[in-house]
């Protein structure tokens, strides 16, 4: 607190000109970029990381050893798979530059003398900037009025305390405000702030790996180990079969290379950048493009009430006073008021309305026939409702409302009511503050010292002990009951008479506690807030997912569960706590807390963190919403923070993983469906993409098995040359599928990428049906031109040919999976034909490839094959509907044992 005056002395800032021509002059507020690494550089580690490097020994070896074709051959592979690899990586870096752009940091400062809010980066020295808490301090700054400001400066100092300011103390580029309001005069943007010095130093430092980083790189990482001890082996029988060991060692590298899949990472960020993408365009941004996986894995939401699930606009319908109740309808000037009460009905009210307004920052201003807030919407309707009043009683709407009508002179004759002393009917008159105890969560009540009065609202369970019992205590608790009960939020409102308290220049107490007592308690005030349209249904969404949802207010319990109820939020046995009520020990909490539509109410920030912990102590997955200055721990605590992007603190927004742009709750519940998608997306590229291995190392696997004396289906140069014809682009086309519409109706699952169920379906279903129609197509063509087993392997033409007939099936069935793997549970002709454009190009190019690299003849001959025969080509076009029906068959077979529709 503070009892400062320059917080009312109007600085007047810069000049709309003068902060242009310094904005030119300076440059804009921007930190420097952490050097992010060049084009070029990324580029080029495209073409040195570990596999490319292998990759061009053996191109180099092959050369070496007169296979030009070969060398050829690795080269062109490793630069379309290193162009490709960029190409994807540059889109993902784009999309998710674009997704930082979209919130702009915002700050409210004063140019030509009026407060307006612009973004951060259009700060200059000299400005006159107005933080509240909460607000990321834009620039460095010294602070000329500060009101019980505290900031916290610990990403500059480690100091974990927040730090009082004073006026004529510095402040910092980059903290925040935790406590109060301040004006500061910026002193240095950009660059020449002190965190710029040290962004520049932690640039270096390396992100956390995310979960999603650490299961791919583990998925890489063994299909890599498969890959390099198949190279073993291969190089081992090569060399046992009297290959020479320069030869032997060229093709195991190939092996090994070809079946890695390193277009898979960079596949992977790209699908998830348009996850990100998608919610963005539905109002969720996320911060972190591994937010997007995690969202589709949520298992709990913790919302909280106000501005999430109402819309935060507030308007006070009722007023009880020991005297009367005044309840307020319509909205605009002119409220229809019904009173009840004596004669000073109204007089009551008002002066219950112009203490809070007085007690509050918050305005309201009328536009068309709606009031507006400017700052908090309780205090706006506070302000509200005093305008009201004052309009009913001097138009003489209020029928008992005496002796005060209009002027506001009233009861201010005696010198006793500060508010209306102030007052005039129409236009509000700021009262002027001596000192103000800011709202703060924890003590829920807000105080301002005013011409030797305590005035005070707050919430009434902290402000009721504080007064002398009013003689009516039951009918005010029966009041409150009443009104909490049909889902308003209540507040009461109280004073007293400071004896011999210093003038606006205190010296007054830090802590109010010393004044705050024998109060005189003037009423209630219950403020309606309406539930978003919204979130009747999603919450039915949510439900249907299998996600369980409670609600964390600090509001009142009664006035919690009647809007928990009244939205459908509200679970079967009503449970609604109270914060203090929690337990300490975790795991009581989580057990007490892990069931759907919990309502916990008077819950403070350390109570939302550890609810946080305990539900994730119970293996949840969860998204967690605040908005509060303290929110920040609770919201890194939890796998998605997620922070209000139209209200709510920079604090919050910056703990946050998922911001959402309209506040709205059903935007969380979009963002987990399109996270569910995504997800989705990944593990079919990934069915796709491992199919394919298998395909590939089967002939290896025979010919090793068979001591050399199987020929060899595929050569090394095939299987490159597979991985780039009909990889790439099917893979691109499964990461673009749209969300499945039954995503949302089945619960949520946490699983590997490569759980036993992908496993499953490629290594015993897809893979080995592919690998058979593929061995099928070379044995069968071998064997009508006359070879048998053990026999001397046959001529060059009748090898090529049989070859030719393999590889055209590995292409063929390969497209047919890329159809199966659109799904996991529905056959792909149940999915529509053309609900994938990209697919039917990505088929259409493949198709295009397999005819070039059959019938192209120096192609053909550097990759040993020809067209397959008529039995070989047979057998190819069998692969498809064989692949299909099996892929049919067991979707069929997993889906009945999974009991329920589930899809994607
Ligand atoms: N500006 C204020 N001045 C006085 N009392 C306030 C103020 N704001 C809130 N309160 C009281 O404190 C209680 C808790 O408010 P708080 O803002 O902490 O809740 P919240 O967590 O934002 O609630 P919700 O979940 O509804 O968003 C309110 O119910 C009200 O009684």
């Amino acid at each position: 607190m503070s009892g400062d005056p320059s917080m009312t002395t109007t600085v007047a800032g810069l000049s709309t000109a003068a902060a242009t021509r310094l904005l030119a002059e300076d440059g804009p507020n921007l930190l420097p970029q952490a050097s992010t690494v060049p084009r070029w550089r990324a580029f080029a580690a495209q073409f040195t990381h570990f596999f490319a490097v292998m990759l061009w020994v053996a191109a180099a070896l092959a050369f070496i050893a007169g296979m030009p074709q070969l060398g050829v051959a690795v080269t062109v592979v490793v630069v379309i798979n290193g162009v490709f690899s960029y190409v994807q990586e540059a889109r993902a870096e784009r999309a998710a530059s674009q997704l930082r752009a979209m919130l702009p940091a915002q700050v409210l400062v004063r140019r030509d003398g009026t407060a307006v809010s612009i973004p951060a980066a259009e700060i200059v020295h000299g400005d006159v900037v107005l933080l509240s808490a909460g607000d990321r301090i834009p620039g460095d700054v010294d602070f000329t009025g500060t009101e019980s400001c505290t900031v916290d400066e610990s990403m500059l100092s480690g100091e974990s305390e927040p730090v009082p300011k004073r006026p004529g103390d510095p402040g910092f580029g980059g903290t925040f405000l935790v406590n109060g309001n301040a004006e500061a005069e910026i002193t240095a943007t950009g660059a020449r702030t002190r965190l710029a010095a040290i962004a520049t130093l932690t640039a270096t430092a390396q992100p956390p790996q995310s979960p999603l980083n650490v299961e791919l790189r583990r998925v890489v990482r063994i299909i890599s180990v498969v890959a390099l001890t198949f190279g073993g082996v291969f190089f081992a029988v090569s060399l046992l079969s009297g290959t020479s060991w320069r030869n032997a060692f060229l093709f195991a590298i190939g092996v090994s290379v070809a079946l890695i899949p390193e277009g898979l990472l960079p596949t992977v960020t790209l699908s998830l950048a348009m996850g990100a993408q998608r919610m963005a365009r539905r109002n969720a941004l996320v911060r972190h493009l591994q937010a997007v996986e995690t969202l589709g894995s949520t298992t709990f939401i913790c919302t909280d009430k106000t501005g999430t699930l109402t819309q935060n606009r507030m308007s006070a319908v009722e007023v009880w006073t020991p005297q009367s109740v005044v309840v307020l309808s319509g909205t605009g000037y002119a409220p229809s008021a019904s009173i009840t009460g004596g004669p000073d009905a109204v007089a009551g009210a008002r002066r219950l309305a112009w203490t809070a307004r007085a007690a509050s920052r918050g305005r309201a201003v009328l536009h068309g026939d709606e009031w507006v807030a400017e700052g908090d919407p309780m205090e706006a309707a506070l302000d509200a409702l005093a305008r009201r009043l004052d309009h009913g009683a001097g138009s003489g709407a209020g029928r008992s409302a005496g002796k005060s009508a209009g002027t506001g002179a009233g009861t201010s004759a005696d010198g006793d009511d500060p508010g209306q002393a102030a007052a005039g009917a129409e236009v509000a008159v700021e009262v002027a503050v001596d000192a103000r105890w800011p709202f703060d969560p924890a003590r829920k009540r807000e105080s301002v010292a005013v011409a030797g009065h305590l005035l005070l609202k707050g919430a009434p369970e902290f402000v009721l002990p504080l007064c002398v019992a009013p003689a009516d205590l039951a009918a005010c608790q029966a009041a409150l009951d009443e009104m909490a009960g049909r889902g308003l939020r209540v507040l009461a409102v109280a004073e007293r008479v400071l004896p011999g308290t210093p003038g606006p220049d205190g010296p007054w107490p830090e802590d109010p506690g010393e004044l705050e007592r024998e109060l005189t308690l003037l009423g209630l005030v219950g403020l309606h807030d309406p539930p978003r349209e919204s979130v009747a249904e999603a919450l039915r969404a949510t439900r249907a997912a299998g996600i369980k949802v409670a609600m964390l207010t600090g509001d009142h319990p009664t006035t919690a569960a009647a809007i928990a109820g009244e939205i459908g939020l509200l679970g079967p046995d009503r449970t609604v706590l109270e914060g203090k009520d929690l337990p300490e020990d975790p795991h009581l909490l989580g057990a007490l807390l892990d069931r759907d539509g919990v309502v916990v109410s008077r819950v403070s920030p350390e109570q939302k963190l550890k609810v946080a912990q305990a539900l994730q102590l119970r293996g949840h997955v969860l998204a967690m919403t605040g908005d509060g200055v303290n929110d920040g721990p609770a919201l890194q605590e939890a796998d998605i923070g997620v922070a209000m992007g139209a209200s709510g603190t920079d604090v919050a927004r910056e703990a946050a993983d998922l911001v959402l742009l309209d506040d709205d709750f059903a935007t969380i519940v979009a963002a987990v469906e399109q996270g569910r998608a995504t997800y989705a997306n990944i593990r079919r590229f990934l069915t796709y993409h491992l199919t394919d291995n298998v395909a590939e190392l089967t002939p290896f696997v025979v010919w090793a098995l068979s001591g050399g004396s199987f020929p060899l289906a595929l050569g090394v140069l095939q299987i490159l040359f597979l991985d780039i014809g009909t990889d790439l682009l099917p893979a691109l086309a499964l990461g673009t599928e749209k969300a499945d519409k039954r995503a949302m109706h089945r619960p949520p699952e946490r699983r590997h990428l490569m759980d036993t169920r992908l496993m499953v379906r490629v290594f015993a279903v897809l893979g080995p049906v592919e690998a058979v129609f593929e061995m099928a197509a070379f044995t069968l063509t071998l064997w009508l031109a006359g070879w048998r087993p053990g026999a001397e392997f046959p001529g060059v033409g009748v090898l090529a040919a049989a070859s030719g007939a393999a590889f055209t099936t590995v292409v063929l069935a390969q497209l047919a999976n890329a159809f199966a793997c659109r799904s996991e549970s529905v056959p792909p002709w149940r999915l529509g034909w053309r609900t994938n454009p990209l697919m039917l190009k990505a088929v259409a190019v493949e198709l295009l490839a397999l005819l070039g690299f059959l019938f192209i003849m120096p192609v053909a001959t550097m990759l040993g094959q020809a067209p397959p025969t008529i039995a070989g080509l047979l057998v190819a076009l069998l692969s498809m509907p064989a692949l299909l029906a099996a892929d049919y068959w067991h979707k069929r077979f997993t889906h009945r044992r999974a009991a329920g529709p589930s899809a994607g």
